[in-house]
């Protein structure tokens, strides 16, 4: 069967964002992504969904013309031309992450969305979802949280968004009961970090008041000393079902796991696989927040779920401002992932219903969790008019990397995303 990869499509979208506010600034107006396209000699087309700074756009644009040629199912032959593409490549950052995850291997990122595209090709042509080509299905709904945000009503000068401000406890319960509301979420994240320590532990406390029993995270990306971290700790035991990435690195982590009841999770400390020998050794984290686009794809994050499975490490999920086809892998990876302990994080709620670049309706949100596809590959296809006009949008916004503190400087020229903050 014909399924050499022919050509690679890569195009770079821009989709509205409301103006989250987290430890290093506040979001732009627009998201950034990139959408490849892989095509086999059969014409049939896979799909991934990763970063859209320019630097990334960049690398992937350059492995792209070193995996043409190659068969779908050489997925470790694919790897290695990543790996060889990036030779010399000495630029920094780019990652589309904010500042939030700025270590993991630059080799993992450029390669996960082509190695999706090619598990949705490998799926259709068996006529199988991707689910069924990691394992198979333990659940067939995904759960993922609420992720809250402290926000503006409206970006600066825009008229406010459906979703309006939300500074205080009073305006993050009023949020998560619309989120909660229209999606049925059974758990609850609030991205921290924002305001002083105390005022956070407040909002979480008014959270766990007004939604009983409901399992909650806060996650302040570092901006706590260990000190403070352990603080925190103290005032939420029994309240949160883990504390996301208190202080800055696995020593700091470390040095809160000492002292806290509940479990640390991060997405920050640990964001490749040379950092699980130290963390491990040090006890620094006890869950991890997988997420394909920087562990090196579907396959290679079960690979993580293995190891946290052998050394007793749990397992959630993390995400960044993301479309359908992200969604869709995510949902396949964690459907087929025995051990994932918690429900995933997801920035969903934040984008327009309209915009995406897949068919409407090819994901269904049921009761806090999505469905997961089981027509073959990933189960969702392109709308070439949504992904034509959301790349008319990237080329008219002017934005070309995420840049969340130049954007709050803007409004607030003093400003620092220095962190530990507090
Ligand atoms: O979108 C954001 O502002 C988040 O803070 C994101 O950048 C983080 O990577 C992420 O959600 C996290 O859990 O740290
Ligand atoms: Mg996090």
């Amino acid at each position: 069967m014909a399924l050499k990869i022919k050509d690679i499509i890569i195009t770079p979208v821009a989709f509205h964002d409301m103006p989250l506010l987290n430890s290093v600034g506040v979001h732009e107006p627009f998201a950034l992504r990139s959408i490849i396209e892989v095509v086999t000699d059969g014409d049939t087309y896979g799909l991934g969904e990763s970063y859209g700074d320019s630097t990334h756009l960049h690398r992937l644009q350059k492995a792209a013309e070193q995996i043409r040629g190659l068969s779908v199912y050489d997925t470790n032959g694919i790897y290695q031309r990543c790996i060889e593409s990036l030779v010399g490549d000495t630029t920094t950052g780019g990652d589309g992450m904010a500042g939030m995850v700025t270590t993991a291997s630059v080799a993992d990122k450029v390669f996960s969305p082509f190695e999706v595209a090619c598990l949705d090709i490998q799926g259709k042509v068996a006529g199988v979802p991707v689910s069924d080509l990691l394992g198979g299905r333990v659940r067939d709904n995904v759960p993922y949280s609420a992720y809250l945000f402290y926000k503006w009503k409206g970006h600066p000068g825009e008229p406010d968004d459906e979703y309006g401000e939300a500074l205080d406890a009073a305006g993050l319960v009023k949020q998560a009961r619309t989120i909660v509301d229209e999606y049925g979420f059974k758990a609850i994240k609030l991205k921290g970090g924002v305001y002083p320590p105390a005022q956070e532990v407040e909002a979480v406390k008014a959270l766990h008041a007004a939604f009983p029993g409901v399992p909650l995270r806060i996650d302040p990306n570092a901006a706590w000393t260990v000190e403070t971290s352990k603080w925190v700790a103290k005032e939420l035991e029994g309240i949160i079902e883990y504390l996301e990435d208190p202080a800055p690195e696995i020593e700091g982590m470390a040095a809160v796991a000492r002292e806290a009841k509940m479990p640390l999770a991060t997405n920050m400390a640990v964001v490749a696989f040379s950092h699980l020998p130290s963390s491990i050794s040090q006890g620094a984290v006890q869950v991890i927040l997988s997420d394909h686009h920087f562990w090196g794809g579907l396959r290679k994050s079960q690979a993580l779920a293995a190891i946290c499975a052998t050394w007793g490490m749990r397992l959630s999920m993390h995400s960044n401002s993301h479309l359908g086809i992200s969604l869709a892998a995510m949902s396949h990876l964690a459907s087929a992932t025995p051990n994932l302990d918690y429900a995933c994080d997801t920035h969903w709620p934040w984008k327009r219903r309209d915009e995406d670049v897949v068919v409407d309706g090819s994901l269904k949100w049921v009761d806090g969790g999505v469905a997961v596809p089981t027509t073959p590959g990933l189960g969702v296809e392109l709308d070439r008019e949504k992904l034509a006009r959301l790349h008319r949008q990237y080329l008219d916004c002017g934005l070309r990397k995420r840049d969340d503190t130049t954007y709050m400087k803007k409004f607030h020229p003093d400003f620092s995303a220095d962190i530990p903050r507090w």
